[in-house]
């Protein structure tokens, strides 16, 4: 028998019954927010049930909520979901992290900075972007209503287990490319469908490199290739981030936890269902110009012709998306400008991704015809933010410096791009309309939104990094 991936190791830890229809696991973490939780909790009354284990279940509100007059919300609707969340959870002695409170701020963003993220654990949300949390070596994933139900009224989830695969990334991050611009590449690479059914386990030299934040960036978007999950094996990085966090074991507890979480990577002799090799040693920083993630292409391009796409149905999703995004095939990308650039979401909206940005947007002015803001990811970041002045480095250039939450990410709330607008976005999806109807959403790094808000277009950073700060550093080419 051959050995166990990372996966196949959290898998069984929490496999409670395996002779069922669907295989039933045991769910150590749950996240709620205001949009996915009340029909679930509404469904949990009509059963007459109740919540099996508020001690794991941790909630927020974080996508309906306005980003400035915090307590102003103005639609009806997401008024009632944030107060239907806080009511329920009140009766179901939930903690619940309200819009005053001051751990608040986007879900993916606060479990780990709480230290409710921890490697081996298995986590749900009613929320696509769970996937976030494998970052920490974590099986993570979003589910449905009625599944919330499941999991408020027993703690389990019965679930098929999905197939494995290996994303390997070698060589190391070039200067002025991060981790959107990998995955983003990745995305690129293997398609919006390219993961279907499948944990992505991610591995190499680049993995290893990184950050939390920078790991959390990439296992947040995996899910846009379609896969269920990301996954990465937790290591010394991981364990000095979550080290005296919140919620995490301490004292003894903590070494036996960091000793127990050691077992967590792939055996050596592991298979996988598939494996996908990609070197990122020459990658550029990267732009979508359609309206999925996989249609992207470097700084240093030209918007594709559809006419060079291989098949019908590929060639005909690019015209559209080329008519969607008002976009003529061929033009440089460095030549479309912006009306808006948004610097935020669970993707890019941690403390190295504002640092990154302030470090272009230092000294600079935001273009006159654009808008931009930076809204943190969750209250923590903005002090953080706020105690190394990157609150006022922002300011002082004409950003705007928000509360925590989704803001322009999903088009829920009060932050909306107008039709025909363009936003330079460090969010994770384009489609048609995401961010308000007749939006055109470019999915970029932080520093690639920070650099196109002062220019007014997309600029690669790399070259004006060089020429206007004089900053001759051998490694940009
Ligand atoms: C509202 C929620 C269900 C949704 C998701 O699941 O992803 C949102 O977070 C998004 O990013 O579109
Ligand atoms: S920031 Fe965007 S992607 Fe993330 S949870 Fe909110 S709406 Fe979804």
């Amino acid at each position: 028998m051959s050995g166990k991936t990372l996966f196949d190791k959290v898998w069984e830890r929490h496999l409670i019954d395996s002779n069922l229809d669907q295989p039933l696991l045991f769910i150590d973490l749950h996240l709620i927010h205001e949009v996915t939780s009340p029909q679930a909790f509404s469904l949990l009354k009509e059963q007459g049930r109740n919540v099996r284990r508020p001690d794991l279940t941790f909630a927020t509100a974080d996508h309906n909520v306005p980003t400035k007059n915090r307590d102003d919300i103005k639609d009806i609707l997401a008024k009632k979901q944030v107060e239907f969340l806080v009511n329920s959870c009140h009766e179901h002695g939930i903690t619940v992290y309200d819009l005053d409170h001051p751990d608040n701020g986007i879900v993916h963003i606060i479990g780990p900075e709480l230290g409710l993220t921890t490697p081996g654990k298995t986590i749900v949300c009613g929320d696509s972007h769970t996937s976030t949390h494998g970052a920490f070596g974590s099986l993570a994933f979003g589910i449905g209503s009625s599944e919330i139900t499941h999991v408020l009224a027993t703690q389990t989830l019965p679930q098929n287990k999905p197939k494995t695969m290996n994303i390997h990334l070698i060589g190391s991050k070039p200067k002025g490319v991060s981790a959107k611009d990998i995955i983003l590449k990745i995305i690129g690479e293997i398609g919006t469908n390219g993961g279907t059914g499948h944990i992505v386990e991610f591995t190499g030299q680049t993995i290893k490199e990184m950050s939390m934040d920078e790991r959390m960036t990439i296992c947040n978007m995996i899910l846009e290739a379609g896969a269920r999950s990301g996954m990465i094996a937790p290591d010394e990085v991981t364990f000095n981030y979550l080290k005296d966090k919140r919620f995490v074991p301490k004292g003894e507890d903590w070494d036996r936890a960091v000793d127990e979480w050691k077992q967590l990577h792939k055996d050596e002799d592991a298979t996988y269902d598939q494996v996908v090799k990609i070197d990122i040693s020459n990658l550029e920083p990267q732009v979508t110009w359609g309206t999925n993630p996989g249609q992207v292409i470097s700084i240093s391009e030209n918007i594709p012709s559809p006419t060079s796409f291989n098949n019908d149905i590929t060639r005909s999703t690019a015209k559209q998306a080329l008519n969607y995004m008002n976009l003529n095939a061929l033009t440089p990308i460095k030549d479309v400008s912006i009306d808006k650039a948004f610097i935020g979401s669970c993707t890019n909206s941690r403390l190295e991704d504002l640092e990154l940005a302030a470090e272009i947007v230092k000294g600079h002015k935001v273009n006159e015809n654009v808008t931009a803001l930076v809204v943190p990811g969750s209250y923590h970041i903005k002090r953080k933010a706020e105690e190394k002045g990157l609150d006022q480095i922002f300011i002082n250039a004409g950003f705007e410096w928000r509360d925590p939450g989704c803001s322009m990410c999903p088009g829920m709330n009060s932050d909306m791009a107008k039709p025909g607008e363009r936003i330079a976005s460090t969010s994770n999806r384009n489609f048609e309309g995401r961010q308000g109807k007749g939006a055109r959403t470019h999915l970029v790094s932080p520093e690639m939104a920070a650099a196109a808000a002062i220019k007014g277009h997309f600029t690669d950073i790399r070259e004006w990094h060089y020429n206007e700060w004089g900053e001759a550093d051998a490694t940009i080419s």
